[in-house]
């Protein structure tokens, strides 16, 4: 869906940049990680033509992107940035309709689109005639997000864009986008500094350092078997099986067998490491499995520790 074909990018005759080779697939949602100043949002920024390669093709949809026109390629992908870049003379509801205005919809279709998103991304319908400045940030991010889905675009490139809010209001907006992943099958590239939420909320990973591709898969591929010391620091240093646990279910470590009379109760589709808080909180080395509210067995602290792969 996204492919980047050993491409550099130079600025001012630094490269920042260094031919990098990754593949986005269709429905993929890629997060892009590594320190501050390894390239992560100029990447990001070459799909939609706002930075153009020295070398190499970027290729979207199968096509060059070099080939198409700037603009009509923009208006086919949504892109939603930190800043939010909300237009602050224009109300919430026009902000949200801007590309569909731009293509051309007819002002009833934009009206009702506004109102779906309004509710997709939960924004209550009472903000749409609001201005940019009256809305906190986490609500002007909401509204950046629904902006970016407008026009229903299968591809989304979001630059953190839930870097200017709380950590509540982070979760909700995580929550959100993986919501909004799951059910629509967009292609989505995210630019995070926070490996963490790149864990959490991505299919696939890549890691970027000193503008090189130095290591790219899955969550659990990359929390496995880190390449080097320095990936392992990312994915999580000391943390890393810890966060190895937040990635798999309950049910990959649970036993057939009925759990102890009285051990609290856990849902299969919980996190392990939902499963290990519980234990430590509830002071008990066994939980019972629940599916859908009947028992499905029990996982203990020694086939968490010992069945992940
Ligand atoms: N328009 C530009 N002109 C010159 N240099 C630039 C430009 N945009 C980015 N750079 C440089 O390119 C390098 C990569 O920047 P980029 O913003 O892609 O990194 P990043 O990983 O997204 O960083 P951060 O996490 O801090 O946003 C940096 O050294 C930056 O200073």
């Amino acid at each position: 869906m996204i492919a980047f074909e050993g491409v550099s990018v130079e600025f001012g005759g630094a490269r920042v940049l260094h031919g990098i080779d990754l593949r986005v697939r269709a429905g993929a949602l890629c997060a892009l990680v590594g320190p501050s100043g390894s390239g992560k949002s100029t990447l990001l920024r070459l799909v939609n033509r706002l930075v153009e390669p020295s070398a190499g093709a970027v290729r979207v949809r199968g096509e060059d992107v070099a080939a198409l026109e700037p603009t009509r390629l923009r208006r086919s992908i949504g892109y939603a940035i930190q800043s939010v870049g909300l237009f602050p003379h224009r109300t919430v509801a026009q902000n949200i309709g801007t590309v569909p205005r731009l293509l051309g919809w007819e002002r009833a279709r934009i009206a009702a689109r506004v109102e779906e998103l309004l509710a997709l991304v939960r924004l209550d319908a009472g903000l749409a005639g609001r201005f940019p400045a009256e809305l906190s940030g986490g609500q002007a991010q909401r509204v950046g997000l629904a902006r970016a889905l407008a026009a229903d675009p299968d591809i989304l490139l979001m630059d953190e864009p839930f870097g200017a809010v709380d950590p509540i209001a982070r979760r909700g907006l995580r929550a959100e986008l993986r919501r909004i992943h799951a059910g629509t099958g967009k292609t989505v590239l995210l630019v995070t500094h926070d490996p963490g939420e790149a864990l959490e909320l991505a299919t696939d990973l890549a890691v970027l350092r000193g503008g090189r591709l130095v290591a790219s898969g899955t969550a659990l591929e990359l929390t496995a078997a880190p390449v080097d010391g320095f990936v392992r620091e990312l994915m999580g240093g000391g943390d890393l099986g810890l966060r190895r646990l937040g990635l798999l279910p309950v049910r990959a470590a649970a036993d057939a067998g009925p759990p102890p009379a009285g051990a609290p109760a856990i849902e299969e589709g919980a996190s392990l490491l939902e499963a290990l808080s519980r234990m430590v909180e509830a002071r008990s080395g066994v939980l019972a499995v629940v599916r859908g509210g009947a028992p499905a067995g029990s996982v203990s602290l020694r086939g968490l520790v010992e069945r992940p792969p």
